[in-house]
Order: C-alpha cells, then structure tokens, then sequence
C-alpha cells in the first residue's frame, strides 16, 4: 500500500528545525501538465499556501453547473451526520472529463496521487451558510484517524458578494474567495500543536452564493479509482 511518510521528524535530526513539507514546490509557480499555477502567499508553518488560477472561469462555472441539481444538505465526521457546525449544502462529484482532468491536476499541486483522496467535493453556502471552526483530520480516538487526513485543497469557484472567507482563528489569518484561486494546508505533523494550529472555518456568507471544490488527501490510498 502506498504510504505518505513526511512529518516524522526535524530536518537533520534538529528538533528545532522545520518539518518536511509534502507540498515542496520551489519558487513561484506550480507547472502541472496542463496549467500553470501562481503561489500568491505563503504562511509558513504550518504550511497555508494561496495558489492563484488554479482552475479556469469554465472550468469553476461547470462544476457548479454539474453540482447544483444534485446538491444535499453537508455532513460531518466518519458518521456523516448533520450538524448546526456545517450549514452548506454539498455533493461528492462523479466522474467525466472535466473532472478528471481536474483532480489530476490537483493530485500533482498537492504532491500526492489522488487515490489518496477522499474525492472532490462541491459545496454551496447560502447567506448565513457557514462552516464553524473545526479540524479537517479525525481525532486520535476516531475510527477515520486509522488512515488520517493530512492535508486540504480548497478551490473557490466564484466570487462572493460579501463575507465567505476562510479564516484560520488561531492564526489571525484570513483568505477572500477568488474565482478560481485555492488555499492549501497541511497537517501531518509530528508536532501536534502544528496541526492543531490548522483550525479553520467558512465564515458565514452574507451576500451572494459561495461555491467551493475541496479535496482531502489521507495517508494512505483511500479511494481505488
Ligand atoms: O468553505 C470554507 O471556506 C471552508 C470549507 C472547509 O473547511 C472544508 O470543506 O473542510
Ligand atoms: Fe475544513
């Protein structure tokens, strides 16, 4: 079974150092196979990266087109239970062209193939939609930590009248949706307190409709297309 190893320990054995990153493109730009795509910020530790142009306006416009007929209310956590925390509504994308090529694009800006994910998923939040501060990863005690999330893409597919952001509460950290621009974020490390600097949310919407794609990768292979 194919097995991402990276956050085990410091870089040259110095505690003190940074742990290795699983996204360790150089520079500022991520070639895929078929775009280009700009690094626009870097938070560094833990890892937040907001990529530009990740995916075209046409390509934004026909996930929602293929997601708004089949959309349900979101679920959380390994029960994927309804929760006041996550108000959107979402839906898991099948598989076409589009969207293939979509996620092997992702697959090659998260460093990571995409067997690893959990699949794209499209949500839509409504004004007073949100998803209130939580984790992406599983708690130790969980049965989902057994093959646990490491790391986020977040691709925002149009713009938002108002509110929507991204916000990382623990980092004072914020990111506005952009048509076709992502954040990234990762959190296997080996410093716990790393991870637990991840929380996030999507604060509520106040004007307009939010439409996001989000992939979670996992350690280990978890979807066998
Ligand atoms: O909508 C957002 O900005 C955050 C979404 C999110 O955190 C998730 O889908 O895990
Ligand atoms: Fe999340």
């Amino acid at each position: 079974m194919d097995v991402i190893k990276w956050g085990c320990a410091g870089v040259k054995g110095n505690t003190a150092a940074k742990e290795r990153t699983i996204f360790d493109h150089a520079g500022n730009a991520i070639k895929t196979e078929d775009r280009e795509i700009r690094i626009v910020a870097k938070y560094e530790e833990p890892l937040i990266v907001v990529l530009g142009n990740v995916l075209s306006g046409e390509e934004c416009d026909e996930l929602i087109e293929h997601s708004r007929e089949r959309l349900q209310r979101s679920k959380i956590g390994e029960d994927r239970a309804v929760n006041p925390i996550r108000t959107s509504s979402g839906v898991f994308c099948g598989e076409n062209e589009t969207i293939t090529r979509i996620e092997k694009r992702i697959a090659q800006v998260m460093n990571i193939p995409i067997e690893h994910g959990d699949g794209l998923q499209v949500l839509l939040y409504t004004p007073g939609q949100e998803y209130k501060p939580h984790y992406d990863f599983f708690a130790e005690t969980s049965r989902g930590s057994a093959n646990n999330r490491i790391s986020t893409l977040l691709i925002y597919l149009n713009d938002v009248e108002e509110g929507g952001e991204t916000a990382f509460p623990l980092l004072d950290f914020s990111v506005f949706p952009n048509k076709g621009m992502a954040v990234y974020f990762e959190y296997f490390y080996g410093d716990h307190q790393l991870n637990e600097f991840t929380l996030h949310a999507g604060t509520p919407v106040i004007k307009g409709e939010k439409w996001v794609a989000t992939m979670w990768m996992r350690r280990q292979t978890f979807r066998f297309s």
